[in-house]
């Protein structure tokens, strides 16, 4: 871990420390040099895919609850708990957020310490790797600070373990000697709060997850819903954009705030160099005609998939490798990257026999389906996704 220095954050608040660390996302191969579809630069990934595109986020995320558009359910239990406990004077519970990712965990955190008027600490799940890591950071809190978890579920064993104590009983054992002469030493912590995030709750063992008073789930934005952050995240750019332009721009962002704010990015820039400096209806069409992002959010790499099940397989069902190797990509790029939306939007089922177009596929292609063709099996997206290879 590589602390950083206390600085001023967005948030309002105070930021401390293991800010660099929060930057791991999960990556995937950059192969475009060996000709295939390149999916570390897909303009619809929902992670953060630069250190600039982080400075713009910053810069865009709302900094208290009465901006935070969407997700209202979330935000009206959250409000209750930081107001609750700000009238006891305590320590809010310790609070999960989970959901895909792009969707506003890291912002509601910030949202959290400056809601509660105290500093927050930043750390990630890949970043605490030893239960040392944490205890460092653990010995180090103040009185009443948020502890940010990012990619919890992507902790070690033994710093999950220390966490559950901690988050439990405020307190750490820290372990002097070796062997039979070992000693626990408890060490008591100040009252603090964990704000923890996960794209993958299922992974987190119960032990942990029972150790969060309060879980929110963020779900993916409805148009209206990215319409509103557009147009503020327009204001805050100095964008010009007009109405048709933004419906556009929301109609294509996979419900993902990440992706709507960095689309918008796009049509500004041609805005800017082929059109009148305007958002409009003709620079989102073109703009996001050139970066091959389509009136569904489908890009490349998602067509490339719908076509090679429809044209080559003739709607499936076909197994997950051998989808993969027809559109040139790793099995896990497409079941990670392409399928979830796929799935979601009801473009592609999963069967038990393998991956099948669904009539949305044929239809968005402008193919006709033949007569016949394997969806009766469909299975919900859900964490089983992993065993159904190919
Ligand atoms: N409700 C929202 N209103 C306005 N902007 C939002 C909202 N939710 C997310 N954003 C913007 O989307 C970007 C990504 O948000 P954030 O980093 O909070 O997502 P995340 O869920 O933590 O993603 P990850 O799982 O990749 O860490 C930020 O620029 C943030 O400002």
């Amino acid at each position: 871990m590589r602390p950083t220095d206390t600085s001023e954050d967005d948030a309002g608040g105070s930021v401390r420390g293991f800010r660099s660390d929060i930057v791991e996302v999960d990556g995937f191969d950059d192969r475009a040099e060996d000709g295939s579809l390149d999916a570390t630069a897909r303009i619809v990934d929902a992670g953060a895919d630069s250190d600039d595109e982080r400075v713009v986020e910053a810069a865009l995320r709302p900094k208290r609850l009465s901006e935070f558009p969407g997700q209202a359910r979330v935000r009206d239990q959250l409000s209750l708990v930081l107001e609750a406990a700000r009238r006891r004077g305590s320590v809010p519970d310790h609070i999960l957020l989970s959901g895909p990712p792009g969707l506003g965990k890291t912002t509601l955190a910030l949202i959290v310490a400056a809601e509660l008027e105290r500093p927050i600490r930043i750390t990630s799940g890949p970043a605490i790797q030893h239960a040392g890591d944490l205890a460092a950071v653990l010995s180090s809190l103040d009185e009443g600070e948020v502890l940010f978890l990012d990619e919890i579920h992507r902790m070690s064993r033994s710093a999950e373990e220390m966490l559950y104590l901690a988050m439990e009983d405020f307190r750490v054992d820290v372990i002097v000697g070796k062997g039979p002469g070992a000693t626990a030493i408890p060490l008591e912590l100040p009252p603090f709060t964990v704000v923890g995030a996960t794209t993958r709750s299922g992974l987190l063992p119960a032990p942990l997850r029972d150790r969060f008073g309060f879980t929110g789930h963020l779900d993916y934005y409805d148009a209206a819903d990215l319409t509103t952050i557009l147009r503020r995240s327009a204001g805050l750019l100095g964008v010009d954009a007009d109405e048709n332009g933004i419906a556009e721009i929301a109609g294509r962002s996979r419900g993902t705030p990440r992706i709507a704010n960095r689309l918008l990015r796009r049509v500004r820039d041609w805005a800017q160099v082929h059109g009148s400096g305007r958002v409009d209806l003709e620079a989102a069409h073109e703009a996001l005609g050139l970066f091959d992002v389509d009136d569904a959010g489908l890009d490349r790499l998602d067509r490339a998939v719908l076509d090679a099940l429809c044209r080559r397989f003739g709607g499936g069902p076909v197994g997950l490798s051998t989808l993969a190797i027809a559109v040139g990509e790793e099995s896990d790029t497409v079941e990670t990257v392409a399928e979830p939306y796929l799935v979601r939007e009801g473009f592609m089922v999963r069967t038990p026999r393998g991956r099948a177009a669904s009539p949305r596929a044929w239809s968005h292609l402008g193919l006709t389906p033949p007569k016949e063709f394997a969806t009766q099996d469909a299975l919900p997206l859900d964490d089983s996704v992993g065993r159904l290879g190919g």
